[in-house]
């Protein structure tokens, strides 16, 4: 089984986990891009009714309208029944960075809100402790860019400005933010760090993801696992 067929078979593995009637928070990557259409594809032939997506970024929302989910703000909902998102690395305490995709606030925002969280990556994602492969992204306050980074290597690591690809300059977020990519040798505390990150003035989030997933599903050679809480 290649990267993909897992990020297949953990997206299908979570739409065990929907009913009708449920609001659902839309992750953003593209682990999640193949529950958004499964879930689309359940949707228009009649197998779920009365279900509502809350996107966590523009394409979670695009990719949620050509699906054929019906799209709900948050503000439009009382409650979010269950989040469902990828993420960047998975520690063996189910502690999550996410924010490669530069959608880390809205995804905190509404996957803190739902009554379940559940993550879906392949083997490739686990660590042994987070910061092992991947850094940290922050995002930031545009103008603040520089003197975070600045405060950042406080913390004895080393922020970086994410510039665009298919853009000149750096990467805005769909907040009109920027993000701070930081490298941070090995993190002991995430919840601390987590926490420590948003205390500096002109953060307005961070791709920490302390304590705050129920449930795992990895994608491996030999099938779905599951890390619960
Ligand atoms: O900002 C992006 C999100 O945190 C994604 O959920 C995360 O980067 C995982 O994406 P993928 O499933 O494409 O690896």
């Amino acid at each position: 089984m290649n990267v993909e067929e897992m990020k297949k078979a953990v997206a299908k593995e979570a739409l065990n986990l929907i009913e009708d009637e449920m609001v659902i928070g839309l992750g953003t990557g593209s682990t999640t891009a193949y529950f958004i259409r499964y879930l689309g594809k359940l949707i228009m032939e009649g197998e779920l009714e009365e279900v509502y997506g809350v996107p966590t970024s523009y394409q979670a929302r695009l990719l949620a309208l050509e699906a054929g989910v019906p799209v709900v703000s948050l503000d439009e909902v009382d409650a979010i029944d269950i989040a469902v998102d990828g993420a960047d690395e998975v520690d063996p305490q189910m502690n999550l960075i996410k924010g490669r995709g530069a959608a880390l606030t809205m995804e905190k925002i509404i996957e803190y809100r739902a009554g379940m969280f559940v993550v879906l990556v392949d083997e490739t994602k686990l660590v042994e402790w987070l910061g092992q492969k991947m850094p940290v992204p922050i995002e930031v306050i545009p103008v603040a860019w520089r003197a975070i980074a600045e405060e950042i290597e406080v913390f004895n690591a080393t922020a970086e400005l994410r510039m665009a690809e298919k853009k000149d300059g750096p990467v805005v977020t769909d907040n009109g933010n920027f993000i701070l990519d930081a490298k941070f040798h090995r993190i002991e505390d995430p919840l601390d760090l987590e926490i420590e990150l948003n205390n500096i003035p002109g953060v307005v989030e961070n791709g920490i993801f302390a304590d705050i997933a129920d449930l795992v599903l990895v994608g491996t050679k030999d099938g779905v696992k599951r890390m619960e809480r």
